[in-house]
């Protein structure tokens, strides 16, 4: 049996790049953007005026000018009206272009103005004031957001400014989800009293939809013919297969040989880990990757998080990100194994990361999952594990 940090470096050398592909600026939340995208125009594109006022010339008011005439009302999108002599000023809104002749502008809150014309209140007035300036926070041709960018609503702003109505974005893997057990009925049926409702998949689903991937579901029946069919089937269509239970000792748990005699080689069967101690992982000749996750539903969703998350986003290009964690009580795990513990994080007043185990039922509590949101990785080394001692943490849901 290999360790949890063994079977982590044997899945993330199977990450694996899946190319390139546009997609229109509005499907693009949630991908990752594939290349760099560039300024088309400075930033901002013109002097742009900061606050609603007047706009001058600095040097009329180093001279004494305090009442200005007004030339011009120029709005937002207005063509620039240029100032001709030093008394004159223009009204002008934020957001407008400044004139060439102009350099300062002076908010309403320090005018008087009255019968065409506007008067300074201050002497506090600072040449360039209340202007954001050409370029001032990208040049054109400037990198605005790099490539491997998980593309969130702020990046899609920046790009909607730099006019891509289109973005390059790294292709996401084909994925099928599988169920398999003979005790499996659909969501919408009544279970007879030894049967229970199918919900791994519709975990899986929707934990891959964080990255915009829409899998596939299938159900295969516990039946080594049927599980041999539709995996070969599913070997040629997609790029990687997830399947939740039929891996570990029973009787009728014919995966792991069924994908054998289908040539997926296995990389590794069993991880020193409670949960998700059978996990079986494998890849075929022709690259199709198999991930065969125990069935418990807390196994499924912790093999799924510590291991395909993570593939996943190095195939894509994300960076790893690495959370650590205290923890808040004193905590006792006796077997060999690495402990996944169901903590809920939260940050103390000191901005430190904290733990809270959950009591539930342990590793196999899968409703307990609602209440937590990271597992904590206690090493397989120790048994007893203190208050306040650090452990990496798998966070699965927004701390906020
Ligand atoms: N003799 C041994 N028995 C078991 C061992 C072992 O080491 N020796 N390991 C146990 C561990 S740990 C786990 S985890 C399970 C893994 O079992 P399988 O991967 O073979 O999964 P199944 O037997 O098919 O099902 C296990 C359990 O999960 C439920 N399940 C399965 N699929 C779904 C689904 N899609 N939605 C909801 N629930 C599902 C299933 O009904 C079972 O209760 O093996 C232990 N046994
Ligand atoms: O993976 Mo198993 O029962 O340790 O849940
Ligand atoms: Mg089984």
């Amino acid at each position: 049996m290999i360790k949890v940090e063994e079977a982590e470096a044997i899945i993330q050398a199977q990450a694996r790049n899946y190319g390139v592909e546009v997609v229109p600026l509005e499907q693009a939340l949630g991908r990752v953007l594939a290349i760099d995208l560039k300024a088309d125009r400075d930033l901002p594109p013109f002097n742009r005026v900061a606050m609603d006022g007047i706009a001058i010339k600095y040097e009329a008011f180093k001279q004494g000018t305090r009442t200005f005439h007004i030339n011009a009302t120029q709005a937002a999108g207005d063509k620039p009206v240029e100032i001709y002599t030093l008394d004159a000023c223009n009204e002008i809104m934020t957001g407008a272009a400044l004139p060439t002749t102009v350099d300062t502008v002076i908010r309403y809150e320090d005018l008087e103005i009255k019968n065409g014309t506007a008067t300074i209140l201050t002497d506090e007035i600072k040449r360039g004031q209340n202007i954001h300036q050409q370029g001032k926070d990208k040049q054109a041709g400037d990198v605005v957001a790099p490539a491997n960018k998980l593309i969130d609503a702020a990046l899609i702003g920046v790009a909607a400014s730099v006019g891509a109505t289109e973005l390059r974005v790294k292709t996401l893997p084909k994925v099928v989800v599988i169920s398999t057990g003979d005790e499996l009925v659909a969501i919408q049926d009544s279970p007879l009293p030894y049967q229970i409702r199918k919900s791994n998949t519709y975990t899986i689903q929707a934990a891959l939809q964080k990255y915009k991937i829409e899998a596939e579901l299938l159900h295969i029946p516990d039946d080594r013919q049927s599980i041999k069919q539709q995996l070969q089937k599913c070997l040629q269509k997609y790029d990687v297969i997830i399947l939740s239970g039929g891996i570990s000792m029973g009787k009728f748990d014919y995966v792991p040989e069924v994908l054998e005699d289908l040539e997926v080689k296995k990389l590794f069967h069993k991880v020193q880990q409670r949960p998700g101690k059978p996990f079986w992982f494998g890849k075929h000749a022709n690259g199709v990757l198999v991930f065969a996750l125990p069935g418990n539903p807390a196994s499924t969703f912790m093999c799924l998080h510590r291991y395909f998350m993570p593939w996943l986003q190095k195939s894509i290009g994300l960076p790893e990100a690495k959370v650590y964690a205290a923890l808040s009580i004193d905590f006792v795990f006796e077997a060999p194994l690495q402990y996944f513990l169901q903590v809920s994080l939260s940050i103390n007043p000191k901005g430190q990361l904290i733990a809270t185990p959950l009591a539930g039922n342990g590793s196999g509590d899968f409703a307990n999952l609602v209440e937590a949101n990271a597992f904590l990785e206690l090493p397989a080394e120790k048994s007893n594990f203190k208050q306040g001692e650090v452990y990496r943490v798998w966070p699965f849901k927004p701390l906020v």
